[in-house]
């Protein structure tokens, strides 16, 4: 693409369970010209200001839920008002998964109380009116809890030791709720399902459903 002037990055968020293979599926469209690729701020959550926060949410929910997101909140903030060089922006996670799954999810296990929560949201509701946190479409990595489970397990992460199944299915459960059964909160683009059980080696065919998706014209008209 001329590197003329555009209106706003054409912005996808990657959206999943923990282990559904996002960092393969981010990896695989690193590759391509006009596409900025943003991971997820993973080393500023194990080191701010020389706290690993993520360590300490795991360790004790109930104490370190509420700085954890609030955390997450920011640095998600951050990315999505990022001015990328490249037409297409792609996002790991957003900021609308740490409301709507993650909060949610210690919300409703008693990890964050009212209070908290009304609080992250007012944060949340600010935001949304002040900065443009807008994006064009979600790209949904749908798993089974046993699949993400047993990748989850496998990868190995430090932090990730005490991760339960259960977690994992509750975590499964809020995205199927906001993405798949749209039930729990409103999406604020249109969704693209893909199925992430596939092994790594067959998935490429799968993600070329989402290469002409983003790739389309529609995608450069949004840069016109
Ligand atoms: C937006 C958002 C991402 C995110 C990740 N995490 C956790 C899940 C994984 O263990 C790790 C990296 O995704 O961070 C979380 O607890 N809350 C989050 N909120």
């Amino acid at each position: 693409v001329s590197p003329r002037k555009f209106k706003r990055n054409f912005t996808v968020i990657v959206e999943g369970n923990i282990g559904s293979g996002k960092t393969t599926f981010l990896n695989y469209f690193q590759q391509f010209n006009g596409v900025s690729v943003l991971a997820e701020p993973v080393d500023k959550w194990r080191n701010c200001s020389g706290h690993n926060l993520l360590e300490k949410m795991y360790s004790d929910p109930k104490k370190w839920s509420f700085t954890f997101q609030s955390y997450v909140q920011l640095t998600m903030l951050q990315l999505h008002t990022l001015k990328t060089a490249d037409p297409i922006k792609l996002m790991e996670r957003s900021i609308y998964s740490v409301r709507n799954c993650f909060v949610e999810q210690m919300a409703r296990s008693k990890c964050l109380d009212e209070c908290s929560v009304s609080v992250f949201d007012e944060w949340f509701k600010w935001t949304k009116e002040n900065c443009d946190l807008s994006i064009d479409l979600i790209v949904y990595l749908r798993t089974s809890p046993e699949i993400a489970y047993e990748r989850t397990v496998k990868r190995n992460r430090p932090e990730e030791q005490t991760v339960s199944f259960n977690y994992i299915r509750d975590i499964h459960n809020m995205h199927e709720d906001w993405l798949y059964h749209k039930t729990l909160f409103k999406c604020p683009a249109p969704v693209l399902i893909i199925d992430a059980n596939l092994d790594k080696s067959i998935i490429q065919e799968e993600y070329l459903k989402c290469k002409t998706q983003i790739f389309t014209n529609r995608a450069f008209k949004a840069i016109a």
